[in-house]
């Protein structure tokens, strides 16, 4: 269950006076998650009812909350469909709610799907173009908290518990992307606000309608290849073999260029790209497996599913950026 913090509809009744939403009615835990503890909180106002998230950050502080909260609001206000924050009557988005830092942000409707065919991952791919050139003018800046510097950081602390052929594959990767993030090709890749965890589970369709992407606690500044490749390796993958599904890929890609042409050095870059990708969920899941975790968190990801995807992106040249 993930609801790290307990929280009563009494509590809440008092705490959301600060919001002009009106009174709470209903609150209930969210089971899915790893990382917050979510509820779905009803509010009534003028005898209407409304649903909206409430999230109680777990491991973000206030100051990172800015960065996440401030880009799904600008990315709500020019039309791309994410959950919108609710400020409270002082334009405040983040609060503290039992000590610990909290927001209301609006429902999704529908819910995730998880067996994804090519309608749903040319919807996908549209709307990442769309919220791309959407963040073009966002004006905070904040990198990739899981980018090449935190590999680095992170790689020294799994060492230790890897067998001789994950060592020379985790060290050898790293190297290998050094080498293309030093680049001058790498520098010349379009940057901006990325999500960087756009996977099944963070995006909700309503049938085949795309009703938002959310949980953006990982995103951050980024190239927007890195996006579409976090994107692809999770969307357009067969789930046991780490193959790509080339239906898939060319539906997502072709959707995304069709509203933001991809470059010639996106195309250049892109197998790069796919590898720093599956990376950096290998070490992700790896660091999660191996840290000493509360006794209440959930079972970690499998890191073995983003090796195996590592090695097939190193094997075998996925599909390119256009057909
Ligand atoms: N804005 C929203 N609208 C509708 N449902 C939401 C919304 N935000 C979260 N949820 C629901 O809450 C669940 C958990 O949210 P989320 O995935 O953000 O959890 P988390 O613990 O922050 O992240 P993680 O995916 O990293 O484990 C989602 O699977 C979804 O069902
Ligand atoms: N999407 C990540 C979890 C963090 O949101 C993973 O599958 O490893």
């Amino acid at each position: 269950m993930a609801v790290f913090t307990s929280v009563s509809l009494d509590d809440v009744r008092t705490w959301i006076a600060q919001f002009p939403l009106g009174d709470a009615v209903a609150l209930k835990g969210i089971a899915s998650g790893i990382e917050n503890s979510n509820f779905f909180l009803t509010t009534e106002q003028n005898g209407r009812r409304t649903e909206y998230v409430l999230t109680i950050f777990e491991n973000l502080g206030f100051e990172q909350l800015p960065f996440y909260l401030q880009l799904m609001r600008h990315l709500a206000s020019r039309g791309v469909l994410v959950p919108e924050p609710v400020p409270n009557r002082d334009g405040e988005l983040c609060v503290p709610l039992q000590g610990k830092p909290a927001a209301i942000v609006s429902k999704l409707e529908g819910g995730s799907q998880m067996a994804p065919q090519p309608v749903h991952c040319a919807a996908v791919g549209d709307m990442l173009a769309k919220m791309h050139l959407a963040g073009r003018d966002f004006p905070l800046h904040q990198p990739n908290l899981r980018g090449i510097a935190w590999w680095h950081a992170t790689a020294p602390e799994v060492f230790p518990h890897l067998s001789e052929r994950e060592t020379a594959l985790l060290r050898s990767e790293i190297h290998y992307q050094e080498a293309f993030h030093g680049s001058d090709l790498y520098r010349r890749l379009q940057q901006g606000p990325v999500h960087a965890d756009l996977f099944r589970n963070n995006v909700m369709f309503d049938g085949n309608r795309l009703t938002g992407f959310f949980d953006f606690y990982f995103a951050g500044c980024d190239t927007w290849l890195f996006d579409v490749a976090v994107t692809v390796n999770d969307w357009c993958v067969d789930l046991d073999t780490g193959v790509l599904d080339e239906p898939r890929v060319r539906a997502m890609l072709d959707a995304y260029h069709a509203v933001r042409p991809f470059t010639h050095d996106e195309q250049t870059g892109w197998q790069c790209t796919l590898r720093a990708a599956a990376l950096r969920f290998w070490l992700s899941r790896l660091y999660d497996l191996y840290r000493p975790r509360a006794a209440e968190m959930l079972t970690p990801h499998d890191p073995t599913h983003f090796e195996r995807i590592l090695r097939e992106r190193i094997a075998t040249p996925a599909p390119g950026l256009s057909a």
